[in-house]
């Protein structure tokens, strides 16, 4: 673990402490972006030891909302130039580091709103000691244990207060959930996913969520589990043609089995969310080079460091602007037409006549056609477009992420994929599961997928802004009085931090899916986190943050959760238990050549690449007799107390 240096109050030419930014939302232009915070794009330098202090917590406005264009681009742009010069000066020459260390004191000497915080410890040092060759989330753990479950990380005239602590957590999602927007997340995807849930603001998420949430019902979710099937299917058949091809003599075929997951992840949310057969698992189109060109460029965003994307003219003057500007057509098209004739065929009823409706003989079950078709919702054409986009988006990359992850892991812990294998032989009885057995599926009810959405959360990170001021709770050795913070302030919750606590898990960093059967408690939080109980086993279908107290998020928690978290877990049992039981996998290489990048979520860096062979089910045991446990039938290994 590297060693952080604490000393009070650090001043200096190395310092590049400021504050948090009272929403700065015309041109917050040297924010690093933190949808991604891997930063990776601006190190220069290996990580370094940083140094923490208490912070004097100077609050900062870059340019205050409001100003003219023209000069905010003068502004935009000189600092880069001055940085360039005072970099050199100073005699580091590194461009990013001298950037921030100048804006620091211009924000310093100039623009100190305060937004509080005033107590919270603050992570400092150049930008480049918190990037390096690790994503910035990891960088962010060491802080965590250095300093505490919550702490202040500044970059420039920015701050964002990092939150990794249980409690804290349950009072930012749930407690005074209200009292937070999606602050500089919003900003990014505002341009992609215009008013759809995630970046939406609070009157028209209200709205939207309403209309959105009886969507997601039994019947569409058996119609959903059938599809999942079908385009696992889809997969196997790829995989198959791949392995005949490379089988001879090479016991199997390599394969990036991430690239798989991507695919089908697209064909499965497009059929889903619009009835859309992307086809992207066995071929190209326009509409997905689109749809891969949008989330790549969404990615970019999320690791640079100014918004050229606000500046007047970019669409003209920065080529991947204007990519992204064709790219976001092609699939507005493509979305405005199948709204369309949606809305050309509507046949409006309430919201329980729709949920009753013969999903087994519709033609198309998708959510779309249940929104369109939802009585007394007049809602335009474009909120449904950015309600469509945002589901597209929140939903493909995620469940892909989860199933590279969940692989990878198994590959590497024998015991528990012969435990899933044993359950998908024997549960499937060689058909794809359907409506009714998945969720009988312990890796459904999330021992395995659970556990890697443990080890590995998308995303790792997630995004508020304070609309108001707030006092956030001390948590596990904070301050007794708590952290007061005021409007505008910037807070990480550090997922990766929760699920790999070594005060909230055993062996965090352990792929253990059994843990989920345990319970775990921490006496040191003198009663403030309720500790998590076992979950698996019971009536909840995945572990969560209520049989956790807020210390396993997955899919978030409180009032802006996730609405896909049951889709996302049906749909990654389906695919987990269809090519695992016609497929062996193993890693090619060493686990540590697959290394990790960030975007919205946590992929690899070298692709998943997997030996992949055919694999022949034993014959399925026979049928339990009725009300006998299934326990008996799928022993489990002891597990320690
Ligand atoms: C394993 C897959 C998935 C994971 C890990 C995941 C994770 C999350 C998380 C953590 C949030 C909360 C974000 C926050 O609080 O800032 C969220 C929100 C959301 N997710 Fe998912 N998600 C997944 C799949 C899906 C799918 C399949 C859909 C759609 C079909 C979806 C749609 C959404 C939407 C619309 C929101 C915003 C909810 C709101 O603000 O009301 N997600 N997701």
């Amino acid at each position: 673990m590297q060693q952080l240096n604490c000393r009070s109050g650090a001043r200096g030419p190395l310092r590049i402490a400021a504050g948090c930014s009272p929403r700065p939302r015309r041109a917050h232009a040297f924010s690093p972006n933190p949808f991604n915070p891997s930063l990776s794009s601006l190190a220069t330098s290996p990580l370094r030891p940083g140094r923490l202090s208490r912070s004097t917590g100077l609050q900062s406005r870059l340019i205050p909302a409001g100003l003219p264009d023209p000069l905010a681009v003068g502004l935009f742009f000189a600092p880069g130039f001055a940085a360039l010069v005072y970099a050199y000066f100073r005699g580091k020459g590194n461009l990013t580091d001298g950037l921030s260390r100048l804006l620091t004191e211009i924000s310093q000497g100039y623009f100190q709103p305060d937004v509080g915080g005033k107590n919270i410890p603050v992570a400092q040092g150049e930008l480049s000691d918190l990037a390096g060759d690790q994503p910035l989330f990891k960088a962010l753990y060491q802080w965590f244990i250095e300093s505490g479950g919550v702490y202040k990380l500044v970059f420039g005239p920015k701050a964002f207060i990092v939150v990794s602590d249980p409690v804290v957590v349950r009072h930012l999602l749930k407690d005074n959930a209200f009292n937070y927007d999606k602050g500089v997340l919003a900003e990014i995807l505002e341009p992609i996913m215009g008013r759809g849930l995630i970046p939406a603001d609070l009157d028209t998420w209200r709205v939207r969520r309403r209309a959105v949430v009886p969507a997601f019902h039994r019947q569409y979710y058996d119609a959903m589990v059938t599809m999942f099937g079908r385009c696992a299917d889809r997969s196997s058949d790829k995989l198959q043609a791949l392995v005949e091809k490379g089988q001879v003599g090479l016991g199997g075929r390599v394969v990036d089995m991430e690239s798989e997951f991507l695919s089908l992840g697209l064909d499965i949310i497009g059929l889903g969310v619009f009835n859309y057969d992307f086809g992207s698992i066995t071929s190209e189109s326009p509409v997905i080079k689109a749809v891969y060109g949008v989330l790549k460029e969404a990615e970019h965003r999320s690791t640079f460091y100014l918004p050229y994307w606000n500046l007047p003219l970019a669409d003209v003057l920065v080529p991947r602007q204007a990519k992204f500007r064709r790219d976001l057509r092609v699939i507005n098209d493509c979305l405005d037409d199948l709204i369309r004739k949606a809305q050309e065929t509507r046949v409006e009823e309430d919201a329980e006549a729709l949920q009753n409706r013969d999903y087994s003989k519709l033609r198309d079950p998708s959510l779309l056609r249940f929104l369109v078709d939802m009585r007394g919702e007049d809602v335009t054409n474009k909120q449904l477009r950015d309600d469509l986009m945002t589901m597209l988006i929140a939903g493909h990359e995620t469940t892909a992420a989860v199933l590279t992850w969940a692989l990878y892991c198994l590959m590497q812990s024998p015991a528990a994929l012969e435990r899933v294998l044993r359950e998908v032989d024997g549960v499937e009885r060689g058909g794809n599961p359907q409506g009714e057995t998945v969720a009988d599926l312990e890796a459904c009810k999330g021992d395995p997928l659970g556990e890697s959405l443990r080890m590995y959360p998308q995303p790792p990170i997630l995004i508020r802004r304070a609309l108001g001021e707030d006092v956030l709770p001390g948590g596990l050795r904070g301050d007794p009085a708590g952290y007061p913070i005021g409007t505008g302030a910037d807070l990480f919750i550090s997922v990766w931090n929760l699920h790999r606590s070594p005060y909230l898990w055993k062996d965090p960093d352990t792929f253990r899916p059994d843990r989920f059967f345990e319970s775990y408690s921490n006496p040191d939080f003198e009663g403030k986190w309720a500790g998590a109980y076992a979950v698996s086993g019971g009536a909840a279908l995945y572990p969560n943050e209520v049989g956790s107290d807020f210390a396993f998020i997955p899919f978030g928690g409180g009032a802006r959760k996730c609405v896909g978290d049951q889709f996302a877990m049906f749909e990654a049992t389906v695919a987990l238990a269809v090519l695992l039981r016609r497929f062996s996998f193993a890693l090619e290489g060493p686990p540590e050549k697959v290394g990790m990048a960030t975007g919205a979520t946590i992929h690899t860096a070298n692709g998943l690449m997997v030996r992949v062979s055919r694999r022949t089910p034993p014959p399925p045991p026979p049928a339990p007799a009725a009300g006998s446990p299934r326990e008996e039938q799928l022993p489990r290994q002891p597990v320690a107390a």
